[in-house]
């Protein structure tokens, strides 16, 4: 069981408002269906925001604990996560990747304290019956917040738990987590590893950026890795890549 987050970073221009970077997610495609086509066994795909999601949930003042009950808004995030979630579908669909899209907002949800409640039942059967789960940051209901984001690192890190992934992986748009001198940190087991160094993304963005991914990822039983575009194909197929989280 993989899990694989696409950050948005990397499939979207994401200083550009609505931007695709068209050719990264198709180099992400040939990567996934290669691997596929390999008997790669159960994989489910995350993807992040990037251009689409950040920028509208920032102009409304969304964030993953900033919530809002104006539906305008709400359908404005969301509405740019599922024209996304399309673009992403249909590059892996057009190399007979048997992909499915997963929306969040009509499943997942967040009680009074903020937590995360992802139903994973019909992610399960989706699985079972051989089709590739495709989920997505996105705008989820929030127990006394009207709506809130739901990063897609936070689903990343509870599909790991509930699926008992052996494999987590993130591309994004770094070869990995950069220490001062920008070479890649091998490896990172305490946040205090590499607290000096962990940034907010340089691009527009509500979720927290390098920062929370690794202190989402240092929570989980499995090893998780970041990693960049070039080594996608390699994690896929079980090499170590970039920076590993123990
Ligand atoms: N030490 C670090 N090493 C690498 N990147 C860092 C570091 N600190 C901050 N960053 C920033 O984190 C960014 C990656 O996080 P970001 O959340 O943008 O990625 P993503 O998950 O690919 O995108 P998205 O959140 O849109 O899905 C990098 O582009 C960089 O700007
Ligand atoms: C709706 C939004 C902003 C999606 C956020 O998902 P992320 O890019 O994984 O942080």
């Amino acid at each position: 069981m993989i899990v694989l987050k696409l950050g948005g970073s990397v499939i979207t221009e994401k200083d550009r408002p609505e931007t695709l970077d068209g050719d990264a997610l198709e180099r992400a495609a040939d990567a996934v269906a290669a691997a596929s086509e390999d008997g790669l066994g159960d994989l489910v795909i995350v993807h992040g925001g990037g251009s689409f999601g950040h920028h509208n949930a920032s102009e409304h003042g969304i964030t993953t604990t900033e919530g809002t009950h104006d539906v305008g808004a709400l359908m404005d995030v969301h509405g740019a996560m599922v024209t996304l979630n399309r673009f992403v579908l249909r590059r892996l669909f057009d190399r007979d990747v048997d992909a499915v899209p997963v929306h969040p907002f009509s499943m997942a949800s967040r009680d009074e304290d903020g937590n995360l409640e992802l139903p994973i039942d019909g992610i399960r059967t989706i699985l079972e019956e051989g089709f590739v789960p495709v989920l997505h940051g996105d705008m989820i209901p929030h127990a006394g917040a009207g709506a809130t984001v739901v990063s897609g690192d936070e689903l990343v890190a509870e599909l790991a738990r509930e699926l008992e992934a052996d494999r987590i992986g993130l591309c994004s748009t770094v070869p990995g987590v950069l220490d001062e001198d920008d070479a890649v940190i091998d490896e990172i087991a305490t946040f205090d590893d590499a607290a000096d160094v962990l940034g907010e993304s340089e691009a527009t963005d509500v979720t927290g950026g390098m920062a929370a991914k690794v202190q989402a990822l240092l929570e989980l039983e499995a090893d998780a890795a970041i990693f960049g575009l070039d080594d996608l194909a390699a994690f896929l197929e079980g090499a170590e890549s970039g920076t590993t989280i123990r």
